[in-house]
């Protein structure tokens, strides 16, 4: 179910699987993979298409050199740049021989300065110029040809990463880095985490995998995956007839410091409406005396509540008060199911022994750091965190003993164990306040619901991805969509995946 895999690993699948194939094979497979892909991008007359093929120093160029050959021979106008490797390297015998294809081939090489490549109308850009094997930002001539191909206005196809790309992390390799803006990428052997968080949403386009054949028996289990409902959708439920609102659950959202009462408002109406049976909004300060939007809310000052009594979503608006800390403290200390967002993560990053309760806890965690609170827990920075989110992410699990869901593009989940996940819905639509308020809402409602944490936490991001792309489709979005509105969308997007998964 959609495995990725770091470079370390993929190396050595490439490295087992090699030993068993003719020499070149791999690559020529790569090659092939690539033109199909091309193709599948060109108008069907190819005569037509003109194609600039990017080739660099590396394998990576030995990909696109094939590619170039293949996409000559259906009659395409095939341009190549071709970069050679630096004084002193030495070309892999399988580049030779795609050098050589292409050199025999219908392909025109050109000059990388020629300055006929900015004014040409391209069908296709092919990026063959780095892959795995990227070690440093990308500068001189190439740099400068990448900055020229990401003006143009034409299909970009990046072979295995986009150039510029860290495919482990998804950074642009820095400071100061390009990469290649792709449109599209063919991935080889096994998918890469690196094209799916951070910038790789940006850089990387619409993502493919091509396998190249390789015997499943080289592949070692994966420890990291992209999100699928397949991985929570036993745990939607159709609802009983026989059942009444004690059966789905009670919560509690603690939050909501005076001049911020909107955050845990927004969070228990996201529960009531993702099906919990009874919510509570309380207030840390001056409470609500109710939410006249949604009157089903309990609106109660939070040291009047019984905190055993209901999964508690505490951080919302929470602030930083000593009221604040005391109720963080007795929610660590209760027995409730418990996830914490926004403040709560503040509050917990300044205080190493609520820390410890916490990892200690017997009921479920779960914590919903943004990149800034990851970085306050971890005692970092934001770069430090979004330069590798799958350790920050992991490392934090491990720390407290929790599902962490590191949220940004690419929102990354972690398990104590290691596990990870990166989730595939969601949008920049997502990128205004509140929204992180709603996924606190409706990861609680789920956890209140009895859905086990790490299920919950994987189901609540990919709806509240998925409710954004909806409304994006709708053109309630990019632009100006609100936390509110993705409510009802969350709403009708779990009612769906109900009707379809559940019996
Ligand atoms: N092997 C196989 O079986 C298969 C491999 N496959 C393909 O090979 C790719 C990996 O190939 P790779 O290891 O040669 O690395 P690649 O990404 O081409 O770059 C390395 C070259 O770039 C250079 N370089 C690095 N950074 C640089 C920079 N910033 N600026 C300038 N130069 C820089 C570096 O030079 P050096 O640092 O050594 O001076 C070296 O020359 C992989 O992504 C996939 O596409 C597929 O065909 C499947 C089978
Ligand atoms: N560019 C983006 N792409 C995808 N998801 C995003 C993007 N920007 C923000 N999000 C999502 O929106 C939510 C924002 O949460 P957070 O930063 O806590 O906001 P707030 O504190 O205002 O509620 C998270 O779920 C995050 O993953
Ligand atoms: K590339």
């Amino acid at each position: 179910m959609n495995p990725l895999y770091t470079v370390a690993e993929i190396r050595a699948v490439e490295y087992a699987a090699a030993a068993t194939l003719p020499p070149g094979a791999l690559m020529q497979r790569a090659g092939q993979a690539a033109a199909n892909a091309a193709l599948d991008l060109l108008p069907l007359s190819t005569a037509q298409a003109r194609v600039l093929v990017l080739a660099g120093p590396g394998d990576n160029g030995g990909d696109a050199l094939e590619a170039a050959a293949h996409l000559s021979y259906t009659g395409a106008q095939v341009t190549l740049i071709h970069f050679a490797p630096a004084e002193g390297r030495v070309s892999s015998d399988e580049r030779q021989a795609a050098l050589q294809r292409a050199k025999v081939s219908d392909a025109r090489f050109r000059e990388v300065a020629d300055a006929s490549i900015a004014a040409t109308e391209w069908n296709l850009v092919i990026d063959g110029l780095f892959g795995i094997g990227l070690k440093r930002p990308l500068d001189g001539a190439v740099r400068a040809l990448v900055e020229t191909v990401n003006q143009l206005r034409c299909n970009v196809l990046a072979l295995d990463v986009p150039s510029g790309l860290d495919a482990d992390s998804g950074c642009v390799v820095g400071p100061d880095g390009v990469a290649v803006h792709a449109t599209h990428t063919i991935t080889f052997i096994g998918n890469k985490p690196g094209l799916h968080t951070c910038d790789g949403r940006d850089y990387a386009g619409l993502v493919d995998v091509a396998r190249l054949e390789i015997d499943a028996s080289h592949f070692a289990p994966a420890s990291l995956h992209l999100n699928d409902v397949k991985f929570f959708s036993r745990h939607l439920q159709a609802r009983r007839h026989n059942s009444h609102k004690g059966s789905y659950g009670n919560v509690a959202v603690i939050g909501g410091a005076r001049g911020m009462s909107g955050a845990p408002i927004l969070a228990a109406r996201t529960a009531i409406n993702s099906g919990v049976g009874r919510v509570y909004a309380l207030f840390v300060e001056d409470a609500l005396p109710c939410d006249p939007g949604q009157p089903e809310l309990m609106c109660r000052s939070a040291g009047d509540f019984e905190l055993n009594t209901a999964t508690l979503v505490i951080g919302p608006g929470l602030g930083d008060s000593s009221a604040a800390h005391a109720l963080l403290d007795q929610a660590i200390a209760s027995d409730s199911v418990l996830l914490a967002d926004a403040d709560a993560i503040n509050l917990l990053a300044g205080d190493a022994a609520l820390q410890t309760r916490l990892a200690q806890r017997q009921a479920a965690v779960v914590l919903t750091p943004h990149p800034l609170e990851a970085a306050r827990l971890l005692g970092s920075s934001i770069g430090a965190v979004q330069a590798d989110r799958l350790a920050a992410a992991r490392t934090l699990a491990a720390r407290l003993q929790a599902i962490v869901v590191l949220k940004g593009s690419g929102t990354v989940i972690a398990a104590p164990d290691g596990k990870a996940v990166i989730n595939t819905t969601g949008n920049p639509a997502l990128a205004t306040a509140g929204t992180g308020d709603v996924l606190a809402g409706l990861c609680g409602a789920l956890l209140a619901q009895g859905w086990p944490q790490w299920e919950a936490a994987l189901a609540a991001v990919w709806l509240h991805g998925m409710a954004a792309d909806v409304l994006v489709t709708e053109g309630c979005g990019p632009i100006g969509l609100t936390a509110a509105e993705l409510i009802p969308a969350i709403r009708t997007a779990l009612n769906r995946m109900v009707q379809h998964h559940a019996r």
